[in-house]
């Protein structure tokens, strides 16, 4: 019988440095772009990456070991590309716990990326709110996260460490970069959204099911501003092999932790908030890529 923790390993065996490495490769081969800033598209979210121009398309299915999206929202394409005149490379789709794909294997891409040649990550998704401050379509910035699926002993980093990634106990203090968090305070100052716009902890449930209103009330007491079924096995994959990072949540859906509400999360609904919020998400993305790429070493 195959335990969780035989699978799991078996999936980071299975994606050691050579395997990820040949992944890069056939990529480069394939692009001349050399991006230093890589892009996560959350849950209707793939919009951003319609912005890239000269692009080098890659579909999941096509790239050697890659796993496939099965979410609706998700395209399943990795995109090589300019997003206003600077080199990007952007995962339109990403891969959930929930679709049956061991967190090592969710947050593989990253490591992709790395040996592509990324130093940063801008990560983005759908959430819950459970800050009753937040409202349906505001942006929260993520300042830090709980990685609660960590606590039940499933992390992107089990099995084998190897070194040429990052070391076996990396440090997540500061997992989402100050010096990037307060660029995009000041472009939602600019943008005149500062009123949407929030700082929070996010963290990443396994999913498929929404909460119960016990869970939200739990969720509430230990810190947690919005939940989502993502990200939080990203970062974690990205700060073990260096990548600097930056994360949102798109609120796409109130988490009112009382038996007497009755506006259900939704799915097809939390795709079509993140479509209607098209032009401030591009624009704040832009902007932060801008300065980014202006203060690379
Ligand atoms: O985190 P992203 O991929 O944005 O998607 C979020 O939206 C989906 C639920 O509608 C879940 O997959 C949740 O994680
Ligand atoms: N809970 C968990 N994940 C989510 C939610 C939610 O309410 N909304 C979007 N992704």
């Amino acid at each position: 019988m195959t335990t969780f923790n035989d699978s799991t390993k078996t999936f980071a065996r299975m994606y050691t440095y050579d395997t990820l490495q040949d992944i890069a490769n056939y990529l480069l081969e394939r692009t001349k772009l050399r991006p230093k800033i890589a892009i996560i598209c959350g849950t209707g979210l793939g919009c951003l990456a319609e912005k890239l121009t000269d692009t080098d398309v890659f579909d999941y299915e096509t790239i050697p070991n890659f796993p496939v999206s099965t979410v609706e929202g998700h395209a399943g394409r990795l995109i090589f590309g300019y997003l206003k005149g600077i080199q990007v490379m952007c995962m339109q789709g990403r891969f959930h716990y929930y679709e049956g794909y061991p967190l090592a294997k969710c947050s593989m891409p990253v490591r992709v990326m790395k040996l592509v040649g990324c130093s940063h990550l801008i990560a983005t998704n759908a959430a819950g709110g459970l800050n009753p401050k937040f409202k349906v379509g505001d942006i929260m910035l993520m300042k830090d996260h709980i990685n609660m699926m960590g606590f039940a002993g499933n992390s992107s980093l089990q099995g084998p460490n190897d070194e040429r990634f990052g070391p076996r106990f990396p440090v997540m203090t500061e997992a989402y970069d100050p010096r990037l968090l307060d660029v995009a305070k000041k472009i939602g100052r600019d943008l005149g959204i500062e009123n949407e716009l929030h700082e929070g902890v996010y963290t990443c449930l396994g999913g498929p099911n929404f909460e119960t209103v016990a869970e939200m009330k739990m969720m509430r007491l230990i810190g947690v501003d919005a939940i989502g079924m993502s990200t939080v096995h990203e970062i974690i994959t990205a700060r073990h092999c260096g990548l600097t990072c930056f994360a949102f949540s798109l609120i796409t859906n109130l988490c009112v932790p009382d038996y007497s509400y009755k506006d259900d999360a939704n799915h097809n609904e939390i795709v079509e908030i993140g479509r209607g919020k098209e032009p401030v998400l591009v624009e704040l993305v832009q902007r932060l890529v801008k300065n980014i790429h202006a203060n690379l070493k």
